[in-house]
């Protein structure tokens, strides 16, 4: 963890978009958060903070191993509005991947998490109706965007994926619900389109 300083005003945050399957994803794991008080309760992408030195992909890597007891590979950056990442409170911006649990553990919830969900990538919908941390939709839009599990039009709060349609060629089961986190490890598919190298 690192905050901002004379070297580097921004403080640098990273976070996982956790799904199910390379190649044909059909869930994503998303964490409510168990603190600071006025964030508890509130969605996010498991993730956090880099140190100093850090790349945001080896940070990633090592937060997921220490909140969710999982080893993970990233897959694509969600592209931001800036090389920096996405604007979070403050001066805090952040980067987010796609990401595939690689080991046989099952992301489970530590401190930092009241609970963990896998939820439908075929109900956009209601992901995006989850109580997400404000600054977390836009990515979350943009995230079910790059999925193609909702269309590519401005998607603003009033137009947030409601009645589009299932169109990419990424979902390949549109059965599942919302579920607890039962964990899919995934060793398939290499690293594809919008990867980032860490910084
Ligand atoms: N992890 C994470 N943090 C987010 C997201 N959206 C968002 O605004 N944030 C904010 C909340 C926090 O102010 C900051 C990340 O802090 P953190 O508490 O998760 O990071 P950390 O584990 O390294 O920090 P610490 O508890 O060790 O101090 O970024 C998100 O989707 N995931």
């Amino acid at each position: 963890m690192t905050t901002a300083s004379a070297q580097d005003p921004l403080t640098r945050v990273t976070g996982a978009a956790i799904l199910d399957s390379s190649a044909a994803p059909t869930r994503l794991l998303v964490a409510q958060r168990a603190y600071p008080e006025k964030l508890r309760g509130l969605w996010e992408f498991p993730g956090g903070k880099q140190d100093p030195g850090e790349g945001a992909e080896e940070a990633l890597v090592r937060e997921c191993g220490e909140e969710l007891g999982v080893t993970v590979r990233l897959l694509d950056e969600v592209p931001a509005p800036n090389p920096e990442g996405w604007p979070l409170k403050g001066t805090a911006v952040m980067r987010v991947f796609t990401a595939v649990v690689t080991d046989d553990r099952e992301p489970a919830a530590g401190e930092d998490h009241l609970q963990l969900r896998w939820v439908a990538l075929d109900n956009p919908a209601a992901i995006l109706d989850l109580d997400w941390i404000p600054a977390d939709l836009p990515i979350v839009r943009a995230l079910l965007e790059q999925l193609a599990v909702v269309g590519t039009t401005t998607a603003g709060p009033e137009n947030s994926g409601v009645g589009t349609a299932l169109s990419g060629p990424l979902i390949a089961d549109a059965a599942h619900t919302g579920a607890p986190v039962t964990g899919t490890a995934d060793t398939g598919v290499p690293r594809s389109r919008t990867s980032h190298s860490g910084r």
